[in-house]
């Protein structure tokens, strides 16, 4: 059957309902095509149900620390079954939140299958038809699987499968020290599972600073997490009860034997099988779909938001990539991609925080900066709670007096941050933030005192 609708938007994941609800609320007819879950990777398969598993294990975590603190908590072991099931309900709850939504929205049909192109205008699902003079693509991306030796012959994890083990793991090797890597590897450790964590280079968190990747080193291995780095020729072989893990590195022993792999090696756009040849729309050599600042792809009426356009793979980020459509389209906004600072968190604990340019930018972009910054084991709060992994971490261009950017491990860093975003936003000088008082006792309290403190940059 052939329908046509002003608009269809193709993916439920974090850019799509929102602007599907936007369009129809605002009188135009809207198709939301979804293949599989409402909510896409972030309600069902990313950052919710990480982040509520995340939660547990701090909880398990702080529960051993009990001596630190003035009690014992005896014995702690953690039941995966019951941890799931938590997991489970906090999922289902924000992906039935998600559905209801949408389907309650007048001028927008659901239609669940899935999508692929037909022409510029118009895309097949199923055996319909779908038409519309734009076309907003949502579609997300998916865990990528190397091509090393023996991935087919042994079982692996990704990212989405660990999330439905009811047994703890003897061994977890993680193949990948990046976000999904470092915090499924430090929730492991806490649930009980020995862990190694295995990446091609030379740290842990590689994109980030040295000294961030040093902290994130330092409190996975007081842990009591294996680290592997410089793993530059992993390879799989199925022993007896366990998996033969091989490391090509100088600095250990050139295997573990590991109850289960979860590869975390980074994640491929779903544009794969879109059909996007025959509405000749573009990919580049890993498939992300290149889009303007205003979201455009090469195809006028065809927009791609979120983590298939590969401008940043982040909820907030697809999020934003839907609030820049929208106001620019509805609202007559002059809105753009440049417009959004990089800023995101590593969720392990304590978690890591960024906004902006960090230091090695800094330095390879020749910038004339100033730097402070200030250990946790320096910030009264990280002291009373006993955290005191970390540092807080501020670049201020020498010349504009604007800040650069910040790096913020420690405490309530993932929160912390936003007060420096916001000062960057507003294009205030750093003084702003400098005079600004802020509540004691409080880790943000120190960032005034680390403006008040800047050195040149050497
Ligand atoms: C383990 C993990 C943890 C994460 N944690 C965080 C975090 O803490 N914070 C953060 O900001 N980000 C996090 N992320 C990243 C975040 O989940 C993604 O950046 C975000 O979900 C991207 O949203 P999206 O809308 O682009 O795509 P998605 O959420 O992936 O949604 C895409 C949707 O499109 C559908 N679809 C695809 N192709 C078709 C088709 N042809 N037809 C119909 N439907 C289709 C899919 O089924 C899916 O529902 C995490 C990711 C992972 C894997
Ligand atoms: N907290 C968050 O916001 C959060 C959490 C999870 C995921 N995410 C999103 O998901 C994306 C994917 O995360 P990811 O951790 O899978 O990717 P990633 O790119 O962050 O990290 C991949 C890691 O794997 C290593 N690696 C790559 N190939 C390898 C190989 N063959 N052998 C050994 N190591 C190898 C890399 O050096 C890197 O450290 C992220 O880029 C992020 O946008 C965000």
């Amino acid at each position: 059957m052939k329908q046509s609708f002003d608009a269809i938007v193709v993916g439920a994941g974090q850019a799509g309902p929102s602007l599907a609800v936007r369009l129809a609320t605002g009188g135009q007819k809207v198709a939301l095509v979804e293949r599989h879950l409402f909510g896409g990777t972030c309600v069902n398969t990313g950052c919710t149900p990480t982040k509520t598993m995340v939660a547990s294990a701090h909880a398990a975590h702080l529960a051993r620390r009990g001596p630190d603190f003035g009690f014992t908590a005896g014995d702690v072991r953690v039941d995966l079954r019951a941890v799931k099931a938590r997991k489970n309900a906090v999922v289902e709850r924000s992906r039935s939140g998600v559905e209801k939504w949408l389907r309650g929205t007048e001028n927008c049909t659901v239609i669940q299958g899935h999508a692929a192109f037909e022409s510029p205008r118009s895309l097949r699902v199923g055996d319909d038809i779908l038409e519309a003079d734009q076309i907003f693509l949502n579609v997300g991306a998916r865990p990528l699987i190397p091509d090393m030796p023996g991935i087919g012959t042994v079982p692996y994890l990704t990212s989405t499968s660990i999330l439905e083990l009811e047994e703890l793991p003897r061994h977890l090797a993680v193949v990948g020290g990046g976000y999904v890597g470092c915090e499924f590897a430090q929730m492991f450790r806490r649930f009980g599972s020995e862990v190694t964590i295995l990446d091609m280079h030379g740290r842990l968190a590689p994109r980030e600073d040295e000294d961030a990747s040093a902290v994130i080193h330092e409190v996975f291995k007081a842990e009591g997490i294996d680290i592997a780095v410089n793993a530059t020729c992993i390879h799989l072989e199925q022993s007896e009860g366990s998996i033969h893990v091989g490391i090509k590195c100088d600095e250990r022993a050139p295997h573990i034997e590991a109850s289960h792999v979860l590869l975390a090696i980074g994640r491929a756009p779903n544009t794969h099988d879109l059909n996007l040849a025959v509405a000749g729309v573009h990919t580049d050599d890993r498939g992300y779909i290149p889009v303007d600042e205003q979201l455009r792809t090469n195809v006028h009426n065809i927009f791609a938001l979120g983590d298939c356009n590969g401008r940043a793979a982040f909820t907030h980020t697809a999020y934003n990539d839907y609030e820049i459509v929208a106001d620019n389209l509805l609202n007559g906004a002059a809105r753009s991609l440049s417009d959004r600072l990089p800023i995101y968190a590593l969720f392990t604990d304590p978690p890591l925080a960024h906004v902006g340019l960090r230091e090695h930018e800094v330095r390879e972009r020749g910038i004339r900066a100033l730097i402070g910054k200030r250990a946790m084991t320096r910030v009264s709060r990280a002291i009373e709670k006993g955290e005191t992994f970390g540092f807080i971490k501020i670049l201020v261009d020498e010349h504009t007096q604007h800040i650069l950017g910040a790096t913020l491990i420690g405490p309530g860093a993932d929160e912390a941050i936003h007060c420096i975003a916001t000062c960057m936003y507003a294009r205030q000088p750093a003084s702003l933030l400098a005079h600004s008082v802020h509540i004691h006792p409080t880790v943000a309290e120190l960032i005034p005192t680390v403006l008040g403190e800047l050195k040149p940059l050497e």
